[in-house]
């Protein structure tokens, strides 16, 4: 049975690189199934590449520290090669609000989301109920001005060196950047606004005191700067002047959880690369 993996390549763009990846692969025994790329200019740009290819089983470790120390040195990579048959684990925050936590459990539990979700960290007990069916543990963290530092250090523990990926499900707490930087990996929040409009707490009800006429949802990578991650994907719904706040919410809520969910498959499926303040999603 062959291994199904994959490999993330960012470099400093130059000419060469995808005759360098595809002979290294094959002469690892890899066969190439899917492949693309992107530079961000002409020249002297960034060049990204995504490649998915089969590989006889057992030989994948070896064939990452190989090209760690062949084609990404001499081009001077950043790279992954990631196992497919293998679910990132992901960790949830949250607060009280359950649509996009329930979503996301929903898909994983029906096999329509390919990940392992490990823990649900909330800073509310609300919805320990709600996650208990799923069989994933509930984490009950209070968080308060006074306490955030030991909070955070609690949420810490339980996700560094546990979790690929943490997720914010509509998480209201801004996150520090400590806390950023213990977790040690990606962090994706769905953000209730179509940014970069509407930053904040309470997009919704500056969207009805605006008068928008469309509502949205932004995932994005989470930095200390609230709310100015990459970002990963996006929606919108119409609305009109006939709708109050709280239908603004309701519509949004939908169109939350399906901007969520395709930011954690495209994340999880290494489809996914930052250059900077931006991403590319192939
Ligand atoms: N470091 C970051 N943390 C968080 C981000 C982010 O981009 N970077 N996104 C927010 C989500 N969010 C809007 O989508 C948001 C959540 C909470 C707040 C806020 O002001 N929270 C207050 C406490 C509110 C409460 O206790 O109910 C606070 O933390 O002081 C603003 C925006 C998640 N975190």
């Amino acid at each position: 049975m062959d291994t199904i993996g994959r490999l993330l390549v960012r470099c400093p763009d130059r000419q060469g690189i995808v005759a360098a990846v595809a002979s290294f692969l094959s002469a690892s025994g890899a066969n190439i199934l899917s492949l693309d790329q992107h530079a961000t200019a002409r020249e002297g740009g960034t060049y990204f590449q995504r490649t998915e290819f089969a590989l006889p089983s057992g030989r994948l470790d070896g064939l990452r520290t190989a090209f760690g120390s062949d084609v990404a040195r001499t081009f001077g990579m950043d790279y992954t090669v990631t196992d497919t048959a293998t679910p990132k684990r992901v960790g949830i925050l949250v607060s009280k609000i359950d649509h996009c936590l329930l979503d996301l459990l929903w898909r994983a539990q029906r096999g329509d989301l390919d990940v392992s979700i490990e823990v649900v960290v909330s800073n509310h007990p609300d919805l320990e109920a709600a996650v208990a069916p799923f069989g994933v543990p509930f984490v009950h963290v209070p968080v308060t001005p006074d306490t955030k530092a030991d909070a955070e250090a609690r949420q810490a523990e339980l996700l560094a060196g546990r979790v690929d990926l943490v997720v914010l499900a509509r998480y209201m707490q801004i996150v520090s950047g400590s806390l950023l930087q213990a977790v040690g990996c990606p962090m994706i929040n769905i953000h209730h606004s179509f940014l970069p409009a509407f930053v904040g707490a309470v997009p919704y009800r500056q969207a009805k005191e605006r008068g928008v006429k469309l509502v949205g949802a932004t995932a994005h990578y989470v930095t200390e700067e609230l709310d100015q991650g990459p970002i990963i994907e996006q929606d919108v719904v119409r609305v009109s002047h006939r709708n109050t706040a709280a239908d603004l919410t309701r519509l949004g809520a939908d169109v939350e959880r399906s901007v969520l969910s395709r930011a954690v498959r495209w994340h999880c499926e290494d489809r996914v690369v930052r250059d900077g303040k931006t991403t590319i999603v192939f």
